[in-house]
């Protein structure tokens, strides 16, 4: 399902006016400060449940209001159940925080929902912008997060799953940390910790595999010379050769002297390497921008597979993609039929990103003062 219509209040500088947007490719272009990144962020609020660019609320909303509102209209995609009305909306969702209360609210067709998940995925949303690079170059974190938003949309267990062992985990921290260690009670925690990140790490580990099959045949196809050598795996948090609970045994006085778990799904990673040493220390920083875009493309093809169209959020991406990497992307992301929003500061040239002619459906907008205007 794409994402074709938005209207948001007091959120940034961006005016309460409804837009409509194509399900293919959108184009948004106007001066620093006009409001690109703020029509992108107001996106990502329906499919993240947040802000990919702060971490806090109370930063979004407009200045001197207390609550902001996102809602977006989806369209039917390959829904067939679902008729949409006069403007081609079969879905709608809606996210709204009250800065003061500290209260989310959130529906998804007309319904209140608790859990963001419930509003999460119903929009699979996956942001390319100047941070993304830290996927290569940044710590295990990032790489969690980038495997992790796959994993949810594929398993859609995995949200609850994931909270359960958070909890469990905050459990037991605190039993390590108490000064007289209660070890029946540790030996209960460490039961359901490595049940639940058992559950986990299989979850991770049968999207990493979908993931790696796709960026191979990505890698093939696009042919970029340094293929040979690079080496992706899933490393789950612990040696996998051992079982968790006997890791965790053998480590106690380890953890003890740290207060806190040193081993289970919260140390997983991607292990990005070549020739047997981590891209980051080898890869150029032309090397590693390719490589974040084609695992990029990779994470759209396997929801692809499952039959979900991905909305991307490609934001300012001119200043760090050369011609040939934006074009590439384009043409990826149309042969997938992925939502996409682009924005730049210059006036778009359909034919840089379609050098053949190839181009898609788009819509064009002006962005001023947080009002879009379409071309
Ligand atoms: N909470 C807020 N309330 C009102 N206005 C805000 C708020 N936060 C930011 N702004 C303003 O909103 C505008 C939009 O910023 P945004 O980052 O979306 O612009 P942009 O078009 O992406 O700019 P650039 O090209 O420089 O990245 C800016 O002028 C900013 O000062």
């Amino acid at each position: 399902m794409a994402l074709v219509k938005l209207q948001t209040q007091h959120f940034r500088n961006l005016s309460p006016t409804p837009v409509s947007f194509s399900p293919s490719f959108n184009l948004l272009y106007g001066e620093n400060g006009s409001g690109k990144t703020s029509v992108l962020e107001a996106i990502g609020y329906l499919g993240l449940g947040r802000s990919f660019r702060v971490s806090r609320h109370q930063a979004v909303v407009s200045h001197g209001e207390q609550q902001f509102t996102v809602f977006g209209g989806l369209d039917r995609g390959l829904d067939a159940s679902r008729e949409p009305d006069a403007a081609g909306v079969a879905h709608r969702l809606g996210i709204a925080r009250d800065v003061s209360q500290k209260e989310t609210t959130l529906r998804v067709d007309g319904e209140g929902v608790r859990s963001l998940s419930s509003l999460a995925m119903h929009l699979p949303v996956s942001v390319i912008d100047p941070g993304v690079f830290d996927i290569v170059a940044g710590g295990p974190g990032k790489r969690r997060q980038f495997l992790d938003w796959a994993v949810f949309h594929v398993e859609p267990s995995f949200a609850s799953t994931w909270q359960q062992c958070q909890r469990v985990t905050s459990q037991r921290n605190q039993t390590l940390r108490n000064g007289r260690l209660d070890e029946a009670l540790l030996r209960v925690w460490d039961s359901q910790y490595a049940a639940l990140s058992d559950r986990i790490s299989a979850a991770r580990k049968t999207t990493f595999d979908r993931f790696k099959v796709a960026f191979q045949a990505l890698v093939q196809e696009v042919d970029v010379g340094w293929t040979q050598g690079l080496k992706l795996e899933f490393y789950p948090g612990w040696d996998s050769s051992q079982s968790l609970l006997d890791i965790l045994a053998s480590h106690r006085e380890q953890e003890r002297r740290m207060g806190h778990t040193l081993y289970g799904p919260n140390r997983a990673d991607i292990r990005l390497k070549f020739q047997g040493r981590p891209v980051s220390e080898t890869f150029s920083r032309g090397q590693q921008k390719t490589l974040v875009i084609l695992m990029k493309i990779a994470q759209g093809m396997v929801l692809s597979e499952l039959g979900k169209q991905v909305t991307f959020l490609l934001d300012d991406i001119n200043a760090e993609l050369d011609v040939g990497h934006r074009a590439m992307l384009a043409r990826k992301l149309q042969a997938l039929r992925c939502q996409v929003f682009i924005t730049s500061i210059e006036h778009p040239q359909p034919e840089a990103l379609w050098p053949d002619n190839q181009a898609p459906e788009y819509r064009m907008f002006h962005v001023e003062h947080g009002k879009l205007t379409e071309e």
